[in-house]
Order: structure tokens, then C-alpha cells, then sequence
């Protein structure tokens, strides 16, 4: 809860905070990765660094538990802190690394507003720090106690690298020693650690495609970012018969039990964690009414086409409609657009593609009388929509 004495400090220094994050953050990571250098091998991403979008990510997070704070002192943003708690899980984040983190975000936070800040401001928003840090540290000891492992990686073996649409990529792995596997659940991904040609450790998230529920294989698809440092390591270099450390499965944005009515919304590699539930539903001999939607550039690009259609046509209450940037006969042509879709007015939908994808495809069910809250959708990578939310 937020002190009587903090929440109009906080109120009143929001918007300078706010609009000073962009020099904060960058100040903040310079001093900590000075002091820490060891923190960008195998956990902060350096690409992210790099383009500045974990400084946005950062920004945007602080700013939206402030805010909500300040409208709301005695409750904390759940949906917000457990998306971050469980990407924060599967890389290993630590209790201590919190108090590291405070030690350079304060030092950088004095510097920037030099001209302005006093022991109140600065005990206000420290308030507000270890209020977002203790229950992200509470939520992710619950992730971690959930798991049947108490380690943070474990090694799995490829076993298999098959194409999965122009670019894309499908591993399946099997572990590579007798540590307990985690079952995980539809919508859930791993982070995946691998070692870049210079030697730096970096790990990223990838949903599971497959078999989620195998306690023996983990199966995932990547598509090759060429500007970015991971996918092309597991594209290029990594081959059949090598070990890659993965964390165990993580994420909160999971298929809900239940008779009601699905839409999964996906476009491009969003598609992996609607396939992985559509897999599920199949295998389970599933009876509810699922609307599959999914926008692509063209049929070939689709990764996991085949799969998806498969398991679509196990399900008798399952239905198809994509939309193919290449004008394609049979098919919609262009963006996915919900106007001439009739959503089940109880469906629970779920949105995974690029962030514009996704802002379009809420905003429209939503329009079209679906509830916010019956609208889930997963972002891959620091939370941008977040951050442009503020
Ligand atoms: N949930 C997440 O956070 C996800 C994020 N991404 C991000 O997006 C990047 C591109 O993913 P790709 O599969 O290469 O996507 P892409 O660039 O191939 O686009 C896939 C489809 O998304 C739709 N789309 C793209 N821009 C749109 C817009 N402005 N409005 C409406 N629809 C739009 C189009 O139908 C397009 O064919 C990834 O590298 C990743 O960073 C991708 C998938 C999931």
C-alpha cells in the first residue's frame, strides 16, 4: 500500500519523472552494467540494449505502477507484474539482483533530477520501488516453488531441426539429463540460452509450439530476425545432436479450462502458442467451438501450416479464415479485419503477432462487444506496448 505521506509527492512528481525516464533509464543500465558487467552475460538482452527498447520497456513498467498507485494506493496492478514476474522467472532473476537494480536506478534518478529532487522525493519513490520489487519478488518465489525442479536451466538435446515456413524453424529437444521436467501448459513459452560467436551468453523467450504437456520433449519454432543476436545462432550454428540450456516453462497468458468458445487472433510467428493449444484441444478430443484467425504474407510463409490444419480438422467444433497480404484466391486478401466475423459473444480470445497486429485486433473485439478482460494476448520481448501506453 502507499503511504499517506508518499502518494501526493508521487502524484506531483509523476509527469517530471515521466517525462525525465528517457535519461534515466539509459543512465541507470550505463552505471549497472559498469559495476556488473556480468549481468548482461546470460540475463539483460544486449540487443535490446542496444536499439534502447529494454529502456522503454523499463520506463513504461515504472511509469504504469506509479500511475497506478496513484489512482488506486492500495491495490497493485496484478496483470502488469505477473506478465514481468513470469518473464522474469525464466530467466532466473534473483531477490538480491533487486537490491542492485535500486542501488543504480536511485544513483541515476539523483543525477537526472539533480536540480529538483529533495529526501522526500527520493523516499517516496523509493517507497514505490520496493512496493513493484517485493511483489514481483513474492509472485516469483510462487513461480519457482511450482516447478519440479529447483534449478533455473537445464540442458536439453536437439533432436530434431525441421523448416516450419519461409524462415521459420522448428527444434524439438529432449533432456539431456535426469532432472525433473516441468509439465507446462498451452500459451506457456522457455527461455532458451545459447552462446553467441564472441562468447556472450543471451537468452530469449519462445513459446512452445507442441506436446506442452510431455514430461521428455520440449518443442519450439523460431523465426530468423537477422537483425537480432539469437535466432540466427539457432538458425545457423545450432545443429541435431547440441545442447542448449532452457529454463523451465513460463507465462500466464495459458488457454482457460472450460466449455466456452475460443478465437485465437494470431498473425506471422505469433501463431506458436495458438498451435500449441489447438494441439492440446485435439489431443483431448476437445468439443468447444474454436475460431481460428490467422494473417500472413502468403500461404508458404505460415510456420506450423501444416500442423495447425491438422489439429483444426481433428476438432469437430474447429473453423479456418486467413488473411494473405498476397492476394491468393479463396482467401481474404490483406490485414485481418474482424468486420464480416461473427464472434461468439462468451469467446475468450487470444491475440499473438506484431504489436500493431495486436493493438488493431483488441481494439476491434472489444468493439465488437467483447470484454477487455476476456482479451489476452502475449508480447513477445520487453513490453513496448507498455511503454507506449504511457
Ligand atoms: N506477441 C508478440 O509480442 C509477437 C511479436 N512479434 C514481433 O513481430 C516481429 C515480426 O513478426 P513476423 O512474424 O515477422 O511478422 P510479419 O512482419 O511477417 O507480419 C505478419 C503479419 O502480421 C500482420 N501485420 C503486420 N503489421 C500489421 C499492422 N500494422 N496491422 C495489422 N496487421 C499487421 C500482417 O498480416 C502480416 O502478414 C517479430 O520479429 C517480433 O519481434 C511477432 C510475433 C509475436
Amino acid at each position: 500500500m502507499l503511504s499517506e505521506k508518499s502518494r501526493p509527492i508521487i502524484e506531483a512528481t509523476l509527469p517530471l519523472v515521466g517525462e525525465r525516464l528517457g535519461s534515466i533509464t539509459p543512465n541507470f543500465y550505463n552505471r549497472m552494467f559498469t559495476a556488473h558487467p556480468e549481468l548482461l552475460d546470460g540475463l539483460f538482452s544486449r540487443a535490446n540494449q542496444r536499439n534502447g527498447e529494454q529502456q522503454k520497456a523499463l520506463a513504461g513498467s515504472i511509469a504504469a505502477f506509479a500511475s497506478h498507485l496513484v489512482a488506486n494506493p492500495d491495490t497493485v496492478p496484478e496483470q502488469v507484474l505477473s506478465r514481468i514476474a513470469h518473464k522474469h522467472a525464466s530467466l532466473g532473476i534473483t531477490e538480491d539482483q533487486y537490491q542492485i537494480v535500486y542501488k543504480y536506478l536511485f544513483e541515476a534518478i539523483a543525477e537526472e533530477l539533480a536540480d529538483v529532487i529533495t529526501a522526500e522525493i527520493a523516499e517516496a519513490w523509493t517507497e514505490v520501488y520496493w512496493l513493484m520489487a517485493d511483489a514481483l519478488i513474492k509472485i516469483e518465489k510462487g513461480l519457482y516453488a511450482r516447478q519440479a525442479n529447483d534449478k533455473m536451466w537445464t540442458p536439453w538435446k536437439v533432436v530434431e531441426k525441421k523448416p516450419a515456413g519461409i524462415g521459420c524453424v522448428t527444434f524439438v529437444l529432449e533432456p539431456a539429463d535426469d532432472t525433473p521436467v516441468t509439465v507446462a501448459v498451452p500459451g506457456q513459452f522457455v527461455s532458451v540460452k545459447v552462446t553467441l560467436p564472441d562468447g556472450l551468453r543471451q537468452c530469449r523467450q519462445y513459446s512452445l509450439s507442441a506436446d506442452v504437456d510431455s514430461t521428455t520433449r520440449r518443442v519450439f519454432t523460431t523465426k530468423r530476425d537477422d537483425g537480432g543476436e539469437v535466432s540466427p545462432v539457432l538458425h545457423n550454428n545450432v545443429q541435431v545432436g547440441d545442447v542448449l540450456e532452457l529454463s523451465n516453462p513460463y507465462g500466464d497468458v495459458t488457454l482457460e479450462d472450460g466449455d466456452g468458445p475460443l478465437v485465437f487472433a494470431t498473425a506471422g510467428i505469433g501463431c506458436t502458442p495458438s498451435a500449441s493449444a489447438l494441439r492440446s484441444l485435439a489431443d483431448n478430443g476437445s468439443d468447444r467451438e474454436v475460431m481460428v484467425l490467422h494473417a500472413e504474407k502468403s500461404l508458404e510463409a505460415w510456420a506450423l501450416r501444416e500442423q495447425m490444419t491438422e489439429d483444426i480438422e481433428r476438432l469437430d467444433g474447429a473453423n479456418l479464415q486467413l488473411w494473405l497480404e498476397e492476394p491468393t484466391d479463396g482467401y481474404n486478401s490483406g490485414f485481418m479485419s474482424l468486420q464480416d466475423i461473427e464472434l461468439p459473444a462468451d469467446a475468450s480470445v487470444y491475440v499473438c503477432g506484431p504489436l500493431p497486429f495486436m493493438k488493431s485486433i483488441r481494439s476491434q473485439a472489444i468493439a465488437a462487444g467483447i470484454p477487455a478482460t476476456k482479451v489476452h494476448y502475449e508480447v513477445f520481448g520487453p513490453d513496448l506496448w507498455l511503454a507506449s501506453a504511457n
